[in-house]
């Protein structure tokens, strides 16, 4: 099997438990991991987030968090190629499109995935929409993708334009992963 296809299966396979996950799971989930991630907050004066789709284990409560922990947030607007723009967040809505080079000077970037590997590949939903953005981050900033628990398994299909992530964030808690922030 291709790497693609075997991707397209996986991606499938994640998408269908999330969808089968009761609400209350997922909303006690949420807040184990907007916890974890908030527990890390004090020194992000930037942080790239995202608005969680119904079935992500992001949340607004967490971009709110942020908020009041004092860092400014962008979120991704999706351009007809893939690419992302960013846009500043706040609780009364987005702000005006900043351009695609804004992810550029984040403290931080919090990654929506559909799964994750232990040595840091990760699965999106299939775009590369974050394999672009991820290759602007500066090499300091943390890269954490949000998952649940059973969300981070011991490998996953790569290929040569995937972008590795520094973390690893679940409702069991915060995990560190192959490649080391800065390196
Ligand atoms: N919350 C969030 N924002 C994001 C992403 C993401 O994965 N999650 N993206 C990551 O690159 C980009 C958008 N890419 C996307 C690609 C496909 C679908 C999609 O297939 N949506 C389904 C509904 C999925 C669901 O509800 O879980 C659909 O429209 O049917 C959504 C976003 C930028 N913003
Ligand atoms: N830097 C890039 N420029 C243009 N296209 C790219 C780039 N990186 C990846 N792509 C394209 O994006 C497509 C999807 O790649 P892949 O299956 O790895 O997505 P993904 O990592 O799961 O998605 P995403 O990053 O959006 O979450 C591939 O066809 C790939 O050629």
């Amino acid at each position: 099997m291709s790497a693609q296809d075997a991707k397209a299966e996986l991606r499938a396979r994640f998408a269908a438990a999330r969808r089968a996950m009761p609400d209350d799971h997922r909303a006690r989930a949420r807040r184990a991991v907007a916890g974890h991630v908030l527990a890390r907050a004090d020194g992000w004066p930037v942080v790239a987030a995202y608005e969680p789709l119904r079935t992500e284990p992001g949340s607004v409560a967490l971009l709110a968090g942020l908020v009041a922990a004092g860092a400014r947030v962008i979120v991704p607007v999706t351009l007809s190629d893939r690419d992302l723009d960013w846009a500043p967040w706040s609780a009364a809505g987005r702000g005006d499109a900043l351009g695609r080079e804004a992810v550029g000077d984040v403290s931080a970037v919090l990654v929506p995935a559909s799964a994750v590997a232990r040595d840091g590949t990760r699965l999106g939903r299939g775009g590369g929409s974050y394999d672009r953005a991820l290759a602007r981050v500066p090499a300091t900033a943390p890269t954490v993708a949000l998952v649940f628990d059973d969300e981070l398994v011991a490998d996953l299909p790569r290929e040569p334009w995937d972008v590795a992530v520094t973390a690893a964030v679940r409702p069991a808690g915060w995990t560190d992963l192959g490649v080391a922030a800065g390196g």
